[in-house]
């Protein structure tokens, strides 16, 4: 799929906003702090209803104002699609998809696919595995909105569970109800862990793939799901090993106060030639392993959903050699992108249509440099 237009009312450092764009390659150009990646942030939160800076909206509307809106047009193979969303301080935001308010805004999935790939995402394998946790989790919401629901849950029920810990600590009464909360992890769990299996199953082969090509041939990755419940053919099998191993845990969770097993302690091992490249990786692996999980999530995408997802490359390029800019547009030829850059010769020489470089200047956006305002 690919936006045709957007346009933003109040929100960040904008005023009023209306771009049309090109089907394949956008670049937005400007010195730190002009509105770049506020763009970028728009057409994100169109996809997820979510910022991925910042969960409080009061810091997405223009600080003078009370109300902010943003709207896409986008075209898929079949459909188009419009969405918009109005923010307001204090209230729940307001999402219309081809003019229909949302009850539930989660529904908002499933309409725009977009994935962001920043200089964050570079370190995912370098991080902690709580990066990588969430790597999973972000994708996977995406393509299976019911997924997030069951991540919330699980968040509010271990939550629950670790504060009974504590109370059962000082007063052993509390223990009765402890069976709720471990049935109801267990369950949810049990959930999360077969999710995050099926997804690292299918873009494992696509992630190998894709960093043969970049290595060419000389690197052979394999992504696998570590989790710290034993997976097993069913869904109560796996329930049953959650149900023993929270057993077998009892004693130390209650003198730590917290919930030491389960899928919030799970991981994504990442290995090269057999090397596990979180711990022994160069940083360049361990980009270039990174960058392969990125576009594999896209073809992912595109697998599921029969659409291509738009990509946004949040000051990224110039983190990356020539090699790997240019295999990474070949490679996303059908892809609709999204770059800002500080520099228009961090891009090199890619193909970019002059038509759709964005120069950007304190929330003023021109087609030519800007070179006062
Ligand atoms: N709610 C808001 N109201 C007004 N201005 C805001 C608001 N939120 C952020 N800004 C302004 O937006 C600007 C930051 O924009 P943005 O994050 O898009 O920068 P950028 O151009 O991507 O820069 P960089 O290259 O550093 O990432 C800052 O000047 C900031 O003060």
């Amino acid at each position: 799929m690919y936006l045709e237009s957007l346009k933003l009312i109040n929100f960040r450092n904008y005023n009023q906003l209306q771009l049309k764009f090109h089907p394949k390659l956008n670049v937005f150009v400007g010195n730190n702090a002009q509105g770049k990646t506020n763009i970028l942030e728009a057409i994100y939160l169109t996809s997820t209803g979510k910022s991925f800076r910042t969960n409080k909206d009061r810091e997405l509307i223009k600080f003078d104002k009370e109300q902010a809106y943003i709207k896409v047009e986008g075209k898929k193979r079949y459909t188009d699609t419009v969405v918009e969303l109005k923010l307001e301080e204090n209230k729940k935001k307001q999402i219309k998809v081809n003019g229909v308010t949302l009850s539930k805004n989660t529904d908002i999935l499933n309409n725009v696919y977009v994935v962001v790939f920043s200089p964050e995402d570079l370190k995912l394998i370098k991080e902690g595995p709580s990066e990588r946790r969430k790597f999973m989790d972000d994708e996977i919401s995406q393509m299976k909105p019911s997924y997030f629901h069951y991540l919330t849950q699980y968040n509010r029920v271990l939550l629950q569970r670790n504060n009974l810990l504590k109370k059962i600590h000082h007063h052993k009464k509390y223990m009765d109800t402890l069976d709720i909360w471990n049935e109801k992890i267990i369950e949810i769990g049990t959930r999360i862990i077969i999710e995050r299996a099926k997804f690292v199953t299918r873009i494992a082969p696509l992630s190998r793939l894709i960093h043969r090509k970049i290595t060419e041939n000389k690197e052979n990755l394999e992504v696998k799901y570590i989790s710290n419940i034993q997976l097993n053919n069913t869904f109560e099998e796996t329930l049953e090993s959650f149900r023993s191993r929270l057993k077998e845990s009892l004693e130390v969770d209650l003198q730590r106060g917290t919930t030491t097993v389960g899928p919030h302690r799970d991981d994504l091992g990442v290995f090269v030639n057999g090397i596990d490249i979180r711990s022994f990786g160069s940083q360049g692996q361990q980009r270039t392993c990174a960058l392969s999980l990125k576009l594999a999530e896209i073809e992912l995408i595109k697998g599921e959903t029969s659409e291509y997802p738009i990509l946004l490359l949040d000051d990224v390029m110039s983190e990356l050699d020539i090699n790997r800019q240019k295999f990474l547009i070949k490679a996303l030829r059908d892809v609709q992108i999204f770059i800002t850059t500080t520099e228009r010769e961090h891009l090199n020489d890619l193909n970019v249509d002059k038509e759709y470089v964005f120069y950007v200047k304190n929330a003023i956006v021109r087609k030519e440099k800007i070179e006062s305002v």
